[in-house]
Order: structure tokens, then C-alpha cells, then sequence
């Protein structure tokens, strides 16, 4: 008789609308088991324990403490965690690494969650779990997911700005979704994408993604003039404007813009287009943000691009104060 998988005696609430099964070369994963809407929310949970410390500092005998404060059917629910579905992790430490979550707040938590990690990642995911803001986490459908698909996240924020190899090299599996598969056209038109919203986002934000300026070792901006205006925020209001917008379509072209990104990065361009104070200028970028599609506030937006605004020294000395408060 076959023995039944210890995923089995994971919880998942009745009324879920997904399952746990073996995902073909990922061990388990979770799958739809009717239609999900986009926006909707797939699950709601809650940690099984917490630890308050920065992810590396985070010892074996730190997860044993809260192991043996949890009850019986509890400890049998972490300890049924297999290292992708198959072998059991040799230590406490790695079974919370690879299934625990960060929720914001200070000191840095971290949650042991029992069900958001048996989801898989993908590079092109139909889901998202957005930051958390408490002790519970959710992932959200971030576009329709038909019954029988496989409900995936992406395990890392900044992938988009990461090609194939960078990204498998974080994530220490090889992902085989749309953007990760080698010799097909939309893996390199993803990778020169991504690249690029790279760039875009060293020359709007003056740093790299880890918050810093760029070494000298692979540099994202090759020319120095333009990487020191990103770096001291003299790129005119125009400029900035458009390149904004070219994130916009570029995401949108790789699959990424969702309705929870739309809502994160639409308030900068509305405030950014708000800004200008020439009034030719102001005309255009108020006609951008009116069109309907990112293409089309992206390509009017390029009526203005370069001309500069009286507004430019003002916005330069504001984008400096902010980036200098973190
Ligand atoms: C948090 S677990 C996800 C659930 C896991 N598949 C399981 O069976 O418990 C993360 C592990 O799943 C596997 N995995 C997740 N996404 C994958 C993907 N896109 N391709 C291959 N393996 C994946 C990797 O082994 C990874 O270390």
C-alpha cells in the first residue's frame, strides 16, 4: 500500500480554492481547483511562530526555542515540511529558511508559514504576496487563473530588473517558466528587458537595486555624465517623466504589470506629472497621463522629452532631500 504524503496533513481551509500535488520537477505544489478572479484573494494565514531577528542571524537553537513551544499536532505540521516535497531537512534552521516569510516592521520578523511556501515561484507568476503589514500574510491572484493551473509567486522582489541567469543564480533552482526558457525568442526579448528596466531604474532613483551606487564592476550606466545626473538627481523633469513610462510599458510587455504594481508606481507618475510648471510642458505630461494606454502616455509624454521645465532645479533639490532620509 503507498504510503500517504505528509503534505496531506497540512491544513488547508475547506473552503481554499486550491489544492496541494506533486508539480512535475518542483516536488508539490499548489493548483487552482476552480476558476480565481483577478484581485481575489487565494489565501489568508496566519505564522505558526515568529522570530525577531534579521534573516542570517537567525540560529538553529532560535527555531528549536519556538519548536517546543508549539503543541503536539503543531509540531507534527512542521516537522511534515520535506526539502521539495522529498527529503527531510537535516536541520530546524533550513526547514525555516526555506518556508518562512519576512513581515515588515522593526526588528526584522520573520514567520514560519506552513502553506504560502508550498507555492512555487515563477519568473511570469499569476499570483503575488504583497509586503505584509502585520502578522498574516495573503496571496492574491494578480490575473484570471483557470481550475487545473498552477498558482505561482514570484520568491523575490526585484526580478524584474534581473535576467535569467542573475535570477537563477538567486533562487539556486532553475526555473523553467516562459521567461527562463533558453533559445526562445521571449527569453531573450525578456532578458534585454528586464536589463534595461534595470537602467531605468538606476536613472530614476540615482541608485542600483540594493540601494546603492554602482561599482565599477559591471556597471548598469556606462556613460558618466548621465550615471552622475542619476546620481544627483539633475535629470530634467521631462526625461524623468518618460522614463517612468517606458518602465510602465516595458513591464507590461514581460507580463509583469499588475493591478498591485499599477497601484504601487501610479502614484509617482501622477505626483511626477503634477510637477511641471512650464505651462507647455504641463500641457503635454496632464495629456499623458489622459491617455488610456501605457504605450500612449509613454509616446506622448516623448513630445516633451529633453526640454526643460522651471521646475527641474526645484524637483532635483526635493528628490535629493528624500533619497538622503532613505
Ligand atoms: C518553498 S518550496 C515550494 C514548495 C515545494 N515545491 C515543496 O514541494 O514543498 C521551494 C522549493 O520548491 C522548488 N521550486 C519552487 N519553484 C520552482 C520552480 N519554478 N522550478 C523548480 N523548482 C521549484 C525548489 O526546490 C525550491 O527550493
Amino acid at each position: 500500500m503507498s504510503q500517504v504524503h505528509p503534505y496531506r496533513s497540512l491544513n488547508v481551509p475547506r473552503d481554499a480554492p486550491f489544492e496541494l500535488k506533486p508539480s512535475p520537477g518542483k516536488g508539490w505544489g499548489a493548483f487552482a481547483t476552480r476558476r480565481i478572479v483577478r484581485g481575489a484573494m487565494i489565501l489568508k494565514e496566519w505564522p505558526l511562530f515568529i522570530i525577531q531577528k534579521p534573516h542570517e542571524e537567525i540560529t538553529e537553537v532560535d527555531v528549536r526555542k519556538c519548536f517546543v513551544q508549539l503543541g503536539p499536532g503543531e509540531k507534527q505540521q512542521f516537522m511534515s515540511i520535506r526539502d521539495n516535497a522529498s527529503t527531510t531537512f537535516m536541520l530546524m534552521q533550513h526547514t525555516f529558511a526555506e518556508n518562512s516569510f519576512l513581515l515588515t516592521g522593526s526588528p526584522p520578523t520573520h514567520g514560519m508559514f506552513l502553506l504560502h511556501s508550498r507555492f512555487n515561484h515563477s519568473c511570469l507568476p499569476n499570483a503575488k504576496v504583497p509586503e505584509a503589514s502585520g502578522e498574516t500574510i495573503a496571496i492574491f491572484a494578480t490575473r484570471d487563473i483557470v481550475a487545473g493551473e498552477e498558482i505561482t509567486f514570484c520568491y523575490n522582489t526585484d526580478f524584474e530588473c534581473r535576467t535569467k541567469n542573475e535570477r537563477h543564480r538567486a533562487l539556486r533552482f532553475v526555473c523553467d517558466c516562459k521567461a527562463c526558457l533558453t533559445g526562445t525568442l521571449f527569453q531573450e526579448l525578456s532578458d534585454l528587458r528586464r536589463r534595461l528596466l534595470r537602467g531605468l531604474q538606476y536613472l530614476t532613483h540615482g541608485v542600483d537595486l540594493d540601494g546603492k551606487r554602482q561599482g565599477s564592476v559591471s556597471p548598469i550606466i556606462v556613460d558618466t555624465e548621465l550615471r552622475q545626473a542619476a546620481e544627483n538627481f539633475s535629470i530634467p523633469l521631462s526625461v524623468r517623466l518618460v522614463l517612468w513610462l517606458l518602465s510602465m510599458v516595458l513591464l507590461e510587455e514581460e507580463g509583469l504589470l499588475d493591478y498591485l504594481m499599477i497601484e504601487r508606481l501610479n502614484p509617482s507618475i501622477l505626483r511626477m506629472a503634477g510637477w511641471f510648471r512650464t505651462e507647455s510642458n504641463a500641457r503635454v505630461a496632464k495629456q499623458a497621463i489622459a491617455q488610456d494606454t501605457w504605450l500612449g502616455k509613454f509616446g506622448m509624454a516623448c513630445r516633451i522629452y529633453g526640454l526643460r521645465d522651471v521646475a527641474d532645479h526645484e524637483v532635483a533639490v526635493i528628490l535629493r532631500v528624500l533619497q538622503s532620509r532613505g
